[in-house]
């Protein structure tokens, strides 16, 4: 069974909810990191947990949650490895597996996103890497971290 890892902050407790049933109503399987409560969490803390977790690897990919998906998508970016997009709507979500290839996708619990942030997983999940021109462009972009 293919395993995600999802963490959030408090800024996104219901929707990081709604993304892990999701996932397991289309059967993954689902290492929950929370937070499930209101209380304030610190973001980086939440992107280092995931992320740390994703990288002792058998993850197809993570996701990360905070009040806009900004802090936690620039935290989890700083950590050798990791490659996080920040979606918008679905076509973001199609192109950014398509192109980019990403292990790590962010949403925003408080943002009003025009697409279902569902539907945004869907289209990221359902999309294929093209890989070819791509695969270049990411080997470039990882290799960034070495500067
Ligand atoms: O990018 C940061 C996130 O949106 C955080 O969820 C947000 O900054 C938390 O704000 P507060 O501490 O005011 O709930």
């Amino acid at each position: 069974m293919a395993k995600v890892v999802v963490a959030n902050d408090h800024g996104a407790v219901e929707l990081a909810a709604k993304m892990v049933n999701h996932l397991k109503e289309r059967g993954y399987e689902v290492v929950y990191l929370g937070t499930d409560k209101n209380e304030s969490v610190d973001y980086p803390d939440k992107a280092k947990e995931a992320c740390c977790e994703y990288l002792k690897g058998g993850y197809e990919f993570g996701i990360v949650l905070c009040g806009t998906g900004i802090g936690i998508s620039i935290s989890a970016n700083k950590i050798k490895g990791i490659r996080c997009s920040l979606l918008t709507d679905c076509y973001s979500a199609e192109m950014t597996k398509r192109h980019n290839n990403p292990n790590f996708i962010a949403f925003g619990g408080r943002v009003e996103y025009k697409d279902d942030p569902i539907k945004m997983l869907d289209s990221f999940i359902d999309a294929k890497f093209e890989g070819g021109r791509h695969q270049i462009r990411i080997d470039k972009m990882m290799a960034l971290e070495n500067l």
